[in-house]
């Protein structure tokens, strides 16, 4: 039997707030970013990291640009110890980045903390214990007076702490741990009473992270506890609001976004959003979010794929291929409708304009990924894709005419083949479709004499025979098409014609299209020569010997 049943759940109860601010506010700068990825990812993880491991991320935190960095537990295992004593004792912490370390409000876990910390330059002492109705009354099984004192003590502990250690430039931070599950009023009382024992000022400020630890309700309702606390709170000038969210309902980042317009300063979050459950709000997205509106993130992203190779080797957890900014799939495009207006607008798109093309928010090279994996062709793609591809990896710039052709000859492929085109096959497919110039006849010497007329003279070689015909016409391709006509007893009429020089693979090259009625029935035939006048008559001799086949029923080739 299911148990499926809504009825055992209680809908969120929303904050009362009125004429709240926030939803009329925009994000214009960067929030103090905290990565914490070597604690909340870390702990989430089926392996946790091991300090080589801890070492390798902790070096891409720093290049990505961090300056705080929480980076482990260190009273929790003596790996994380290990890894905080290594931070220090080999220099390894840049002058302007904090290293954080979490701990719960218990005296000797703060003892043991402080000495992992010994030497730190900067540190972020992160204190943490559980304010929500359920932990209080489930958990700890204490009244709200009782977990005020947990989180008083605590604070009193890491402060003494400290003052034996005035060489380090200490920052403090609190976190009324599950505080969406915390009545709102009640959180404000325990930051106040914590913020009693600090004692910060607005040039030595503490930091009060409100965690969603548990994501309850819509990110609205986030947004407004967060604007709730702000106003409400004692001393809010000596404060960083520090918002940490997690990702049960799907809105982490969502909630992140709405929380800063809230009156938030700071955000917590991990590269690519491990974590607990569902992970940590993703600091990937939220700045790529901000970079994607002209807002300078002031994180380094531009390596995406250095990004995702360090989380994956340290994490063991794959990258989704949807992932917004990062996924492999995410800036590619395999539906016709989306090729065709990508590459129209690739074409207007220059450095010097606002980026403006359709379907990709940013421009795919700002995170090191090329065009080329922009548009992929498969049974779902249209014209505009296989001519962009064609284009970008040989120089082949298909006239418009011979996309429409092409396009149904590369989706009946892929149809049969069912999966994604590469460009090696679709250009394989163009070769054996209209380069036919050589099959069942071959184009030997031929000369052109330009008088009133021109007049061509050609050998036409199969299968080791020659034969000689002779053609008129105003222009080469005229006099050569009359000369097939007259040879095959056809009508040759030539539809379109295009060249251009071939810019992929040789600078000396061009390349001819032709689409030629004969008899009635339309051809297309393209040839590639060193010359141009030899190009465009066998790209016409491919359409000929397309029609010659067709009639003997036989490959052209
Ligand atoms: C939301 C978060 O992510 S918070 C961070 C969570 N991360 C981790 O827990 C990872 C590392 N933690 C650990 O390895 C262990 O919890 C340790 C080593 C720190 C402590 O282990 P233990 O001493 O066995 O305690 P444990 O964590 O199970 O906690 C249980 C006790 O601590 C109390 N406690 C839990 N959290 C806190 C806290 N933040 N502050 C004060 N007391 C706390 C509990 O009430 C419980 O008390 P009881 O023994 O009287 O019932
Ligand atoms: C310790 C706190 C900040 C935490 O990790 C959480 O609430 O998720």
């Amino acid at each position: 039997m299911t148990s499926f049943d809504h009825r055992k759940y209680t809908p969120f109860k929303p904050v009362a707030i009125e004429n709240r601010t926030w939803p009329d506010k925009t994000i214009t700068k960067a929030p103090i970013w905290s990565s914490v990825d070597l604690r909340d990812g870390n702990q989430a993880l089926v392996e946790p990291m091991t300090v080589e491991q801890k070492k390798q991320f902790f070096a891409l935190l720093v290049d990505v640009g961090f300056k705080e960095i929480e980076v482990g537990f260190p009273a929790a295992s003596q790996l994380d110890f290990d890894f905080v004593r290594w931070l220090i004792e080999e220099d390894q912490v840049p002058d302007d980045v904090y290293i954080q370390v979490l701990t719960q409000a218990r005296p000797e876990l703060i003892a043991r903390t402080y000495e992992s910390l010994k030497g730190a330059k900067k540190a972020i002492v992160h204190v943490y214990n559980s304010t929500s109705t359920t932990q209080r009354e489930q958990v700890f099984r204490m009244d709200m007076e009782g977990i005020k004192q947990i989180a008083v003590n605590g604070a009193k502990c890491v402060k003494e702490h400290a003052e034996k250690h005035p060489e380090t430039e200490w920052v403090f931070q609190y976190s009324p741990e599950s505080f969406t599950g915390t009545e709102i009023d009640y959180a404000i009382e325990v930051v106040n009473a914590v913020a009693d024992v600090w004692q910060p000022t607005p040039d030595n400020k503490i930091i009060i992270n409100l965690p969603a630890t548990v994501e309850v309700s819509t990110p609205n309702r986030y947004a407004d506890q967060i604007e709730y606390f702000c106003r409400h709170v004692k001393n809010r000038d000596c404060m960083f609001i520090s918002l940490h969210t997690h990702n049960d309902r799907g809105c982490g980042v969502a909630a992140a976004e709405l929380g800063i317009m809230a009156g938030a300063d700071r955000i917590e979050g991990t590269l690519l959003g491990n974590g607990e459950r569902t992970g940590n709000m993703d600091v990937v997205t939220m700045a790529m979010n901000m970079y994607s509106q002209g807002i300078d993130p002031e994180l380094a992203l531009g390596d995406m794929d250095r990004i995702i190779s360090v989380v994956q080797a340290c994490t063991l957890l794959q990258v989704h291929p949807r992932h917004p900014y990062a996924g492999e799939l995410v800036f590619t495009a395999f539906s016709g409708s989306h090729q065709d207006a990508i590459k129209k607008c690739l074409a207007n798109q220059t450095d010097d304009k606002p980026w403006d093309v359709a379907y990709l928010p940013i421009d795919p090279r700002d995170v090191g990924r090329s065009y080329q994996e922009v548009i992929r062709v498969n049974s779902q793609s249209g014209k505009g894709g296989v001519a962009y591809t064609l284009e970008q990896e040989y120089g082949l710039a298909l006239p418009r005419w011979l996309q429409v052709e092409f396009s149904p000859v590369v989706q009946r492929f892929a149809e049969k083949d069912g999966g994604v085109v590469d460009a090696e096959s679709m250009k394989n497919l163009f070769e054996t479709s209209f380069m036919t110039g050589s099959a069942p006849y071959k184009l030997g010497k031929y000369d052109l004499t330009k008088d009133d007329v021109d007049t061509v003279n050609a050998e036409l070689i199969s299968n080791s025979t020659k034969v000689k015909i002779t053609g008129n016409g105003n222009g080469a391709l005229s006099a050569f098409s009359e000369a097939l006509g007259k040879h095959f007893n056809m009508r040759v009429d030539i539809i379109q014609y295009q060249e251009h020089a071939l810019t992929v693979g040789s600078d000396s090259q061009a390349i001819a299209y032709v689409q030629a009625n004969i008899e009635g029935d339309r051809f297309n035939g393209v040839a590639i020569d060193n010359d141009i006048v030899s190009a465009s008559i066998q790209a016409l001799l491919a359409t000929v010997n397309q029609k010659v086949a067709e009639n003997q029923n036989i490959a052209v080739a």
